[in-house]
């Protein structure tokens, strides 16, 4: 199998993550992908993606091109890999077929301490430098400090609850305080913030794919839960708390760009392989992130992009070793991929391979609604 992100020439030893059982020896983890894909349309030798070291990825495609598909299979195979551990951020709600995999489906809760004190008023849509987006910012700071600096018991995260009391009390104009008092209750309504949530690295403890569901939360609270999670993967890697390698899968992530979440992300680009964690980040708006997911990325797969916007982000990528532009190489097949190998600098065709767990994304269909199947079901009544 030819394997991408591996630096060393061969792939001996190389296991597909269907083979891999768990059971351990000098096998190496891999992540099945798919095969290649020859010009005349036929599959040739299985690739897969390493799962031994960290990696930084991107995974583009117009909608319905298989993007969030493609984000599934490397879940599958990181789900069954070794010494790895995948969370899916899912906005979306599509990743719940990988709880037949042995994954599980959580709604998502986070810790008020996980978002730091300076964030809180982007977060609530206060203006930092106004009068509650800065009392919120220095409620917040003062409620960290007296839970013992923000340690990482859980009874020390104070509630959003309590932060709101110290705001109702704070010396600050009446008006300021109910504007505050305000916007963190409706933060309380998102229904993502508790106190007493358990840490980060538990959602990646035991290496079965944990999925985040965030379908139909609002965007700041969605926005909170990915900047907590990049974050609190990050941190427990170098705290020593978390013995696996977590693979951060974000589906949708150019809404996670340019908000709350986006230093948390920038902080897994640039410097998460270090302590040993990876970031996948799928889109269909390339152009909607920043240039560093893609300079930092070492592995790109690339579904159909036409946006003149989107192709300019894929062009990033051409490196010099790269003859040809990308654009004209990307495969129009719904599943099939450009795939650019930093570490063995190549670009292949790819056929992703299909789902072994319930994909729930795909376009919605007329004939595939409950309306359409009972009238099909009357006309055939005699
Ligand atoms: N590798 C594949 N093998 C077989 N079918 C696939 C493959 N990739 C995608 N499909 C089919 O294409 C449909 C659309 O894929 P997917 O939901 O991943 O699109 P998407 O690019 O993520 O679109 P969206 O932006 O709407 O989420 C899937 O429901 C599935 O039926």
């Amino acid at each position: 199998m030819h394997v991408l992100g591996r630096h060393f020439g061969s792939d001996e030893g190389a296991i597909t993550d269907g083979a891999n059982d768990g059971s351990g020896g000098d096998r190496i983890p891999t992540v099945r992908l798919g095969s290649f894909l020859a010009r005349d349309g036929s599959a040739g030798a299985a690739v897969g993606v390493d799962a031994d070291g960290p990696h930084a990825g991107v995974v583009f495609g117009k909608r319905g091109t298989g993007k969030s598909y493609t984000l599934g299979v490397l879940a599958e195979g990181l789900g069954a890999a070794r010494g790895v551990s995948p969370v899916v951020v899912d906005p979306m709600g599509v990743f719940g077929g990988l709880e037949s995999a042995g994954g599980r489906v959580v709604e998502p809760r986070i810790r008020p301490t996980a978002i730091p004190p300076e964030a809180w008023p982007d977060l609530l849509g206060l203006d930092s430098a106004g009068g509650p987006g800065s009392l919120v910012w220095r409620v917040v700071a003062g409620a960290v400090d007296a839970a013992v600096g923000g340690s990482e018991r859980s009874s020390d995260s104070p509630s959003l609850a309590a932060i709101r009391e110290r705001v109702a009390t704070a010396d600050a104009p009446a008006d300021d305080r109910r504007a505050a008092a305000n916007h963190l209750r409706l933060a309380e309504s998102w229904g993502v913030f508790d106190a007493g949530a358990p840490p980060v690295e538990r959602l990646a403890a035991d290496g079965a794919p944990t999925v985040l569901d965030l379908a139909g939360a609002p965007e700041a609270a969605a926005a909170a839960v990915v900047r907590a999670v990049a974050r609190g993967l990050y941190d427990a890697r170098i705290r020593g708390a978390l013995d696996r390698l977590p693979w951060l899968l974000v589906d949708e992530a150019h809404a996670f760009f340019g908000g709350v979440a986006d230093p948390a992300l920038r902080t897994l680009l640039t410097r998460g392989r270090a302590p040993g964690v990876s970031l996948v980040c799928a889109t269909q708006r390339p152009g909607a992130l920043p240039s560093v997911a893609v300079s930092q990325s070492d592995l790109l797969v690339a579904h159909r992009l036409t946006a003149e916007r989107d192709l300019d982000r894929l062009a990033e990528a051409e490196a010099t070793y790269l003859a040809g532009d990308l654009a004209s190489r990307l495969p129009a097949g719904t599943g099939e991929a450009l795939v650019v190998d930093d570490a063995t600098e190549t670009a292949h065709t790819v056929r992703i391979r299909e789902r072994r767990t319930p994909h729930g994304g795909g376009s919605p269909c007329a004939s595939g609604t409950e309306a359409a199947a009972s009238a099909a079901a009357k006309s055939e009544d005699p």
